[in-house]
């Protein structure tokens, strides 16, 4: 079996697997010279041949156990009927919803593979073309974190639009987190049946979320979506990523059922190794910012994620995206010491 496969199943290995949140990303000359290409970031995501071309790159550069589908967890609303561009330089904008009409006015669950079908060609050009030992990732953004862009028009430090009219017209925000969770479920679900063989949910904003909050908004929408995809694709593995979620780690993957929890930077590795290992397979966490610095500082902070996981199910991971400014070197260099120590 695939050895990230192994690792899911709770398998404790020699070496873990490795993989990287942003492996195809603007810090592979080969990606940007892709992405020029394209056009432009969303044409390059909606290009399934390109998509699938830069997915492959950091595979073929480094060997990566696990290839992460090219796509962005904001294609979702755009799908849903949201407008959606990129301002260079700045981020993601979107057009917003902050009233019951527009919840209402958001197309139908059933409209969203019109749109996002070039991406489940992606998924079946890369089952086609992955080597036989590569794992294929799909992935969405979790319920919160996608409703923070939709409700803002953008992203934001504190997430203050959304728990404004969370705390201003709970009605309207649960609405939205219902419509985002039911669609989530079908684009994961069709993912699934193109090719992709584990899923994960990234709740990147999971942190700004307190207390009864963080059960009703974090905990829930991604224990019903991973039950309701476990559902129709019986067995298949699923990382769930609450970040910064610190203390909510904790129980995270019973709660949710999700096969692995991908914990970020802001806790420690042997932290996390006492608190959430015991309950199955963790993902990460060696901070991105090695693969800007690198020198001895890398080899050491990547050698005691290693150590700190070795007891149990790992994947090596960063605790975040990799940046645009690290160095390809630096990458290769981490691999190494995951690898050969
Ligand atoms: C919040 C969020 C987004 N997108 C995503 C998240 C959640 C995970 C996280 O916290 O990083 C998830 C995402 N975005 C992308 C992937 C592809 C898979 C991967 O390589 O991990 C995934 C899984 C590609 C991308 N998504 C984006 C890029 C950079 C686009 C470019 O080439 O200019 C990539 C490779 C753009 C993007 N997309 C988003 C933002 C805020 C930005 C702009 C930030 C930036 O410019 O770096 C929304």
């Amino acid at each position: 079996m695939k050895l990230i496969l192994r690792a899911l199943a709770g398998e404790t290995l020699p070496t873990p697997p490795i993989w990287m949140m942003r492996q195809a990303g603007r810090y592979l000359p080969e990606y940007r010279a892709t992405r020029a290409q394209a056009g432009d970031f969303l044409s390059l995501c909606y290009n399934s041949e390109l998509a699938a071309e830069v997915t492959l790159q950091p595979i073929r550069r480094y060997g990566f156990d696990a290839a992460i589908l090219f796509a962005d967890i904001l294609l979702l609303p755009q799908a849903l009927g949201a407008d959606l561009w990129f301002e260079t330089g700045e981020g993601p904008r979107l057009s917003t919803i902050t009233t019951m009409a527009g919840v209402r006015g958001l197309k139908p669950k059933e409209a969203i593979h019109e749109t996002l079908g070039p991406i489940y060609e992606t998924v079946r050009i890369l089952a086609r073309e992955l080597p036989a030992e590569t794992t294929l990732i799909g992935f969405a953004g979790a319920p919160w974190t996608v409703a923070t862009y939709m409700i803002a028009g953008r992203g934001s430090k504190d997430q203050g639009a959304a728990h404004a009219l969370k705390a201003a017209d709970r009605a309207t925000f649960s609405a939205l987190i219902d419509v985002i969770t039911e669609a989530t479920i079908d684009y994961l679900s069709a993912q699934v049946q193109a090719g992709a063989e584990v899923v994960k949910l990234f709740d990147s904003w999971a942190g700004s979320l307190k207390g009864q909050d963080f059960q009703d908004f974090a905990v829930k929408p991604a224990a019903r979506i991973i039950r309701a995809v476990k559902a129709k694709h019986p067995g298949l593995p699923v990382i769930a990523f609450p970040r910064e979620a610190g203390a909510g780690y904790v129980g995270f993957a019973q709660a949710t059922e999700a096969d692995c929890v991908a914990v970020d930077n802001s806790v420690s590795p042997e932290w996390a190794a006492a608190q959430v290992q015991p309950s199955g397979c963790v993902q990460g966490n060696l901070s991105p910012t090695h693969m800007v610095t690198g020198g001895q500082e890398l080899i050491d902070a990547t050698r005691r994620v290693v150590e700190a996981f070795r007891g149990g199910p790992h994947i090596f991971n960063l605790g975040h995206g990799i940046t645009p400014d690290a160095s390809p070197d630096n990458v290769a260099r981490m691999v190494d010491a995951v690898r050969n120590g």
